[in-house]
């Protein structure tokens, strides 16, 4: 029998129109229902409901390609006019597994049917639909419950077999070519009903007003580290590498702020993640900023080395195309990469997940942010009462385990108070 080769896939073509409307109000709580997507900092970004398309992406790359062809093919409706605002118009939102080859995880990017975004003074409603559908009408907000009681397990490690894992982690750094891997743990929360991720995200982006909160198909977090911005050409990285956790009292906390900036083993940390990411952006990138010491980043529960590293990005490199070449970062991988993804896989008998892995959008023009999906958890898409958190350190020759295990715990923090009671 003879069969016909398959003609080229034809798709619906996306039609998007965008119109300003009214201060929507906290964006967290203007999301519809426990599947709508957030992205929030200071009050700021965007929400999505719905969903347009939907592609399980192997790799960072092969997302790039599939927003390329649907960006080509998008019949704009309605634009915002005025500023051309990046996140306005057709916006893909996307969560990244940290390591495709030790996962049973899965990236996705999603593009929603109505998007509400606020920024600079100005708010706006898109909508997103394929040709061949009708128009999306205005959702009900459904009712947020509480999830009631929640109790904390380990993961497969318990505290002091993490430990141990950061001692041989030190071992072989000392013996090694590692310089530096990161090393995360888990913990799995039980709650008494479906854990409802709008609850998180309206709790966290107060918390944590100056971090990126996000949710993205399960996985919710805010998260203080910026891997890539893209914004009219520019490209920003915020490295975050050497941690503190805070005291109760603020003068103490000046005192360990002046401290870690001069820790030889967090500004040893530091430099490594640095470097990967100047490395990594150099390439697509032209008058990079590289400043020369970090300061001191305060959040509500530790104080972090930071950089923030700027660039003239190249005009054809996507903010996802910079996303693929800096992940993963030596910020949560370590150096040199290949070594730290392997020696990974080995001790922390973890299945990262989406966890550490770039959580985003990017816009029609290529513009926009993929953070680090850190300070997070990942709802079971079978169970919603159950959340798997995550929080790792970077571990240097000078690193001691109980003091890795102490950072851990600060980590877990803002996701397990925004699931307290
Ligand atoms: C890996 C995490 O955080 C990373 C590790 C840090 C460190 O070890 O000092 C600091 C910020 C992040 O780059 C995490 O929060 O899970």
């Amino acid at each position: 029998m003879r069969t016909s080769a398959p003609g080229p896939v034809e798709r619906p073509r996306l039609l998007v129109a965008t119109e300003e409307i009214a201060d929507p109000g906290p964006l967290a709580d203007a999301m519809p229902d426990a599947a709508t997507t957030a992205w929030i900092r200071r009050g700021e970004g965007m929400i999505g409901y719905g969903e347009a398309a939907r592609h399980k992406a192997t790799s960072l790359a092969d997302a790039e390609q599939w927003w390329r062809e649907l960006r080509d093919q998008l019949v704009v409706e309605s634009a915002l006019g005025g500023d051309d605002l990046p996140g306005t118009g057709f916006v893909a939102f996307g969560s990244f597994v940290f390591d495709p080859d030790n996962t049973a995880a899965e990236s996705v990017l999603i593009i929603p049917e109505l998007i509400i975004g606020r920024r600079a003074g100005r708010a706006w409603r898109t909508t997103i639909r394929p040709s061949d559908a009708p128009p999306i009408s205005a959702p009900r907000i459904e009712p947020v419950e509480a999830p009631g009681a929640v109790t904390f397990a380990d993961g497969k490690l318990s505290g002091p077999e993490w430990e141990q894992a950061v001692a041989e982690a030190v071992g072989r750094i000392m013996t090694t070519e590692l310089d530096k891997v990161v090393l995360a743990r888990e913990l799995v929360a039980i709650a008494d009903s479906p854990i409802d991720p709008r609850r998180l995200v309206s709790r966290l982006s107060e918390e944590y007003a100056t971090c990126w909160t996000y949710h993205v198909d399960g996985l919710v977090g805010a998260t203080p580290e910026m891997l890539v911005r893209r914004e009219a050409g520019l490209a920003t990285s915020r490295v975050l590498a050497g941690t503190i956790r805070r005291s109760a009292d603020a003068g103490q906390d000046l005192a360990l702020a002046a401290s870690l900036a001069h820790s030889s083993k967090d500004l040893e940390e530091h430099e490594y993640a640095v470097t990967s990411v100047a490395r990594a952006l150099a390439p697509y990138c032209s008058g990079m900023n590289v400043p020369d010491a970090p300061y001191v980043l305060e959040l509500p529960n530790v104080l972090h080395l930071a950089t923030d590293v700027t660039a003239v990005a190249a005009p054809e490199a996507s903010s996802l195309a910079l996303a693929a070449a800096l992940h993963p970062s030596a910020a949560v991988c370590g150096t040199p990469t290949a070594l730290a993804r392997s020696t990974i896989a080995e001790l922390e008998h973890l299945d990262r997940d989406r966890y550490a892995g770039p959580v985003g959008w990017i816009d029609a023009d290529g513009d926009g942010e993929w953070a680090i999906a850190l300070r997070c958890g990942r709802i079971d898409a079978d169970d919603p009462r159950q959340i798997r958190l995550y929080a790792g350190c970077g571990i240097v020759g000078g690193s001691n385990p109980e003091a890795e295990l102490a950072e851990s715990v600060a980590k877990l923090v803002p996701m397990r108070d925004a699931l307290a009671g």
